[in-house]
C-alpha cells in the first residue's frame, strides 16, 4: 500500500508554547486515521499543516508526494478540506453553494448526491443563514468532499451534530472510505473514533503518547477483564477461569453476567494522564 501522510519530527512552537513537539506519522493511501488528544494538544495545529494552511518549524512533511508548505493547485484539487462555512456565502442557499464550488474541481461529486449524503436534502433549497449550527456544519462537510478528494481531512467534523446526522456522517465517511478515500479526522467522541478509524493516534503536550488499532490501543486487548455478576465483581487476567468458578457456584446460569475489556475511552483517559 502507498503511503498518504509522512511526517517525521514535526514541530512547531507558538511564542513560548511548544504546540507540535516532534511528531512521526504514517498514514496509509486508503486509511481511516483519527486523531485523539485534549484541548490543547496540538491536533488542530498538526492537521492544519498537512492541509498547507499553517507553516511548521521543522520536520519533513509529505502529503500525497507533496510539501504541503508548497502547495500547488493541482494538490489542492487532491485534497478536501472541512472548514467553517464563510460568511458570504450565507445568502445563497445549499444547493447553490454545494454546485458553485463543484464547479472549481475536476473530478467533483455529483451535488445533489452529496447533499443527500449529509442529510441535507430537505434543506436544500433553504439559505444558509436560516439553517441551525449542526446543519451549517453539514454545508461544510459537503463542500469539503464535493470535489471528490483523494484524501479528506476533518477537524472535529460532527461538532454540534444531533445524533441521527452523526450517524449518517458515519456513514458517508464510510462509503468515501470503502471508495478508498483517505481520511485523517480530529475528533473528541472516542464512539466516533471506534467507528470510524482503522487506526487512532494519541496526542498529548505535542507527542504522540499511543498508536494502533482501536480495539488494541494501549494494551486494550489484553488488559484485564472486568466479570460483573449480580451481587459481585472482579479484574482478572483469567476470565474464563472465573466465569468457570462462578458456574459451578451458581450451579448454572450466572445472574447478570457481563465481562468486558476497558472501554476506548477508559484507555484513552488513563494514556493522556500518564
Ligand atoms: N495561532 C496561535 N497562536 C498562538 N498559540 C496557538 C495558536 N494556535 C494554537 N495555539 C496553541 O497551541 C497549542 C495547541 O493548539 P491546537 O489548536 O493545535 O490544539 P488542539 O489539540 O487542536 O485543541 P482542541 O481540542 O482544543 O481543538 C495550544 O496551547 C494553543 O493555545
Amino acid at each position: 500500500m502507498t503511503t498518504a501522510v509522512k511526517v517525521r519530527g514535526l514541530t512547531k512552537r507558538y511564542g513560548d508554547v511548544q504546540a507540535v513537539g516532534g511528531i512521526d506519522l504514517d498514514i496509509k493511501a486508503g486509511e481511516v486515521f483519527a486523531i485523539l488528544g485534549p484541548n490543547g494538544a496540538g491536533k488542530s495545529t498538526t492537521v492544519e499543516i498537512l492541509e498547507g494552511y499553517r507553516r511548521r518549524d521543522a520536520g519533513e512533511v509529505s502529503v500525497l508526494g507533496t510539501d504541503p508548505g508548497r502547495p500547488t493547485r493541482e494538490w489542492r484539487s487532491r485534497v478536501g478540506v472541512v472548514l467553517q462555512t464563510a460568511d458570504d456565502v450565507a445568502e445563497a442557499t445549499v444547493r447553490e453553494t454545494v454546485r458553485h464550488f463543484a464547479g472549481y474541481y475536476p473530478a467533483a461529486m455529483d451535488p445533489d448526491q452529496v447533499i443527500e449524503q449529509v442529510g441535507l436534502t430537505d434543506k436544500a433549497d433553504k439559505r444558509i443563514r436560516e439553517l441551525s449550527g449542526g446543519q451549517r456544519r453539514r454545508v461544510d462537510v459537503a463542500l469539503g468532499v464535493i470535489g471528490g478528494p483523494e484524501l479528506l481531512f476533518l477537524d472535529e467534523p460532527t461538532t454540534g451534530f444531533d445524533p441521527e446526522a452523526r450517524r449518517q456522517f458515519w456513514e458517508l465517511i464510510g462509503n468515501m472510505a470503502h471508495q478508498g478515500t483517505t481520511i485523517v479526522l480530529t475528533t473528541h467522541y472516542l464512539d466516533e473514533a471506534e467507528a470510524l478509524a482503522d487506526r487512532v493516534a494519541v496526542i498529548a503536550k505535542g507527542r504522540i503518547v499511543a498508536e494502533g488499532e482501536p480495539a488494541t490501543l494501549g494494551g486494550r486487548a489484553t488488559a484485564k477483564a472486568t466479570v460483573r455478576w449480580a451481587g459481585g465483581s472482579l479484574e482478572t487476567d483469567t476470565p474464563t477461569e472465573t466465569v468457570l468458578e462462578l458456574t459451578r457456584r451458581f450451579d448454572g446460569e450466572i445472574p447478570e453476567l457481563t465481562v468486558t475489556r476497558p472501554s476506548l475511552e477508559e484507555i484513552y483517559l488513563r494514556l493522556i494522564e500518564g
